[in-house]
């Protein structure tokens, strides 16, 4: 597993994967991104996720889940439509846990992938990969990277994969035929056409509950902003999903700043994104 370097994904790289809305768009052309995250146990981690993709831009956001957390979502986010419909893209799989899959959940989750959209396969989602043909990206952490490939046969354990993230990563793009994005302190992205790409963390305080909730929501929302983009091309997902993970290192790094260094939520991550985009439109 080597090759030629892994490449930093800068400001400069990210601002050519946000999309500036024009005078022809409107709320459907812009992008629809469908959400089925969150569960009774996590509904948090649903608000969290729909708050990011508001907060990149996106036309509109649908949400699936059960009565429970459709309200906290409506609470925070009453732009969200909870009627099901069309969309560019999805979200799958924060906050829920793949062993309490109720037959209702099951069914929204075949629906979102028999789609042919572009998926982001998150946290109690990761087990679905491979069971569909659409643009996929999946966004472990090193724990869970560890147990979907153990899950397929592939011999490795977390502290192997704590080791080497770069060359896990890569493994699993090949093993899964998918794009990976392995959040950690570095994160690594790639896909099996060989775009191979690191981001390195803004600051250590992201690593607090829910912030890679968020991450899932803004990189749904450059998907669904995308949509016609990944019709073509698979691998712009693998390029929108670095561009992700520096609009989140930034945000987080902006909101720590605006407490003089000081600790952040995964909310005040998502809340600073939008100066983010504002900054990554104006070098474009
Ligand atoms: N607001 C929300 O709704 C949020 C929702 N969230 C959602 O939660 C779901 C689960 O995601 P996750 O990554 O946290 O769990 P998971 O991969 O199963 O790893 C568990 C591992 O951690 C370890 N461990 C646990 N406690 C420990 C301790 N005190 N000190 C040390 N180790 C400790 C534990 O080890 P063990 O206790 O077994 O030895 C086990 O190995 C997921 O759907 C996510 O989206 C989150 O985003 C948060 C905000
Ligand atoms: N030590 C660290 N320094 C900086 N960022 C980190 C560190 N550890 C984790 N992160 C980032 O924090 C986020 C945590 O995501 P995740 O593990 O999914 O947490 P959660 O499930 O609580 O949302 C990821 O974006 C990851 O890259």
């Amino acid at each position: 597993m080597t090759g030629t370097p892994w490449q930093e994904w800068t400001a400069a790289d990210a601002a050519a994967w946000i999309r500036r809305p024009g005078a022809d768009d409107d709320k459907y052309r812009r992008g629809v991104l469908g959400v089925v995250t969150g569960s009774t146990e996590y509904p948090g981690a649903a608000v969290l996720g729909v708050e990011a993709a508001y907060r990149t831009g996106v036309g509109m956001v649908r949400f699936t889940g059960p009565r429970a957390v459709r309200a906290a979502v409506l609470l925070r986010r009453p732009e969200t439509v909870v009627q099901a419909g069309r969309v560019q893209a999805w979200v799958l799989g924060s906050g829920m846990d793949p062993g309490r899959r109720t037959f209702l959940l099951q069914g929204d989750l075949q629906h979102a992938l028999a789609s042919g959209q572009p998926v982001v396969l998150d946290a109690g989602a990761l087990d679905l990969v491979g069971t569909h043909s659409a643009p996929t990206v999946i966004t472990p952490h090193v724990r869970e990277l560890a147990t979907l490939l153990a899950s397929r046969e592939v011999r490795t354990s977390v502290d192997e994969v704590r080791a080497d993230p770069a060359a896990w990563a890569e493994r699993a793009a090949h093993e899964l035929g998918v794009a990976v994005l392995l959040k950690g302190a570095r994160t690594h992205v790639c896909d099996p056409s060989g775009n191979r790409f690191v981001i390195e963390a803004s600051t250590h305080w992201l690593a607090t509950a829910g912030t890679g909730d968020v991450l899932a929501g803004i990189l749904g929302a450059l998907a669904a902003t995308h949509g016609e983009a990944l019709q073509t091309d698979a691998t712009v997902l693998t390029h929108l999903a670095a561009t992700a993970v520096h609009v989140h290192a930034a945000a987080g790094k902006l909101a720590s700043e605006a407490v003089g260094g000081g600790p952040i939520t995964a909310l005040d991550v998502a809340e600073q994104v939008p100066r983010v985009i504002g900054a990554l439109l104006a070098r474009a």
